[in-house]
């Protein structure tokens, strides 16, 4: 264990059954669940990254679980709902609603599609909810994206950045606690942005998706011991095989991963 100062371990929650029925749902989630009970105390950065979507196919009964595991977490872990969530401001507050009210987690991941005015509800509402712990990721270069006629979408990411640091300045000028609160994805396989001076200077925090099962380089996260940003690096599949694999399995990939940070 490293111990980089800048640098966050964290587990993505992202159940995902071969066979794709209720029961086996419940058992992978349940599978991931015994391992925070076994490692709690021993793992570093308690983060937790639950993706909405797996539990959403199952309806009612897999967002039932994705408050049992929210409530079961929420105190001794700080809790991120990938959801990559956005609509019109009136909307928006809804989906907020859901992710600070209902589940009681600590952050988000959001689309900047539309427009400042959404992104700076989303952080306030952050704010007030989960103060210090609340992460807002707003989507800038993501491990996946277009080839062709739509990737002038994270072309622009310098633009995505700006917009972020400006809100920052405006919304938390004086509180410079909360800075940490507003942050980016930037996938793991995107190292000219990552050590970009645009994002080294703009303060923001950073989501880096991409290590373990999407094939992004594990010495990134060495490399970047020394950037002035908090940089967060969500592993799910590389740990959890969507839970697939046996808890010894589990187990293992858990610590050969937590050699790295
Ligand atoms: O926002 C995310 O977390 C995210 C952004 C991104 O650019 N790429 C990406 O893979 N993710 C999420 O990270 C998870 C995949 O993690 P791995 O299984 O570790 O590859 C999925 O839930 C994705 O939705």
């Amino acid at each position: 264990m490293k111990n980089y100062k800048n640098i966050n371990f964290c587990l993505g929650i992202d159940p995902n059954p071969t066979q794709q029925n209720f029961e086996n749902f419940r058992t992978a989630l349940y599978a991931h669940m015994e391992i925070l009970d076994f490692y709690g105390n021993n793992l570093n950065d308690k983060i937790l990254k639950p993706q909405l979507a797996y539990f959403l196919s199952f309806g009612s009964k897999g967002i039932s679980l994705l408050e049992e595991f929210v409530s079961r977490y929420n105190e001794n872990y700080t809790i991120i709902i990938d959801a990559k969530f956005n609509d019109i401001s009136t909307t928006l507050k809804a989906y907020l609603h859901f992710i600070f009210g209902t589940l009681n987690a600590h952050g988000l991941t959001i689309s900047p599609f539309l427009g400042e005015q959404t992104l700076q509800l989303a952080f306030e509402e952050c704010a007030k909810k989960a103060d210090r712990k609340g992460r807002v990721y707003v989507l800038c270069a993501t491990s996946e994206s277009s080839k062709g006629d739509l990737s002038f979408i994270d072309e622009n990411w310098k633009k995505t950045l700006q917009a972020c640091q400006n809100l920052r300045n405006t919304v938390f000028s004086g509180q410079e606690d909360l800075n940490k609160l507003i942050g980016v994805v930037i996938g793991a396989n995107r190292e000219n942005i990552l050590f970009s001076d645009e994002l080294k200077s703009s303060e923001l925090s950073v989501l880096s998706p991409g290590l373990g099962a999407q094939g992004a380089d594990w010495k990134i996260i060495s490399k970047c011991a020394q950037h002035p940003n908090e940089i967060t690096f969500p592993v799910s599949r590389g740990v959890f095989a969507g839970g697939n694999i046996n808890l010894e399995q589990m187990k293992d990939n858990l610590v050969a991963i937590q050699r790295y940070f």
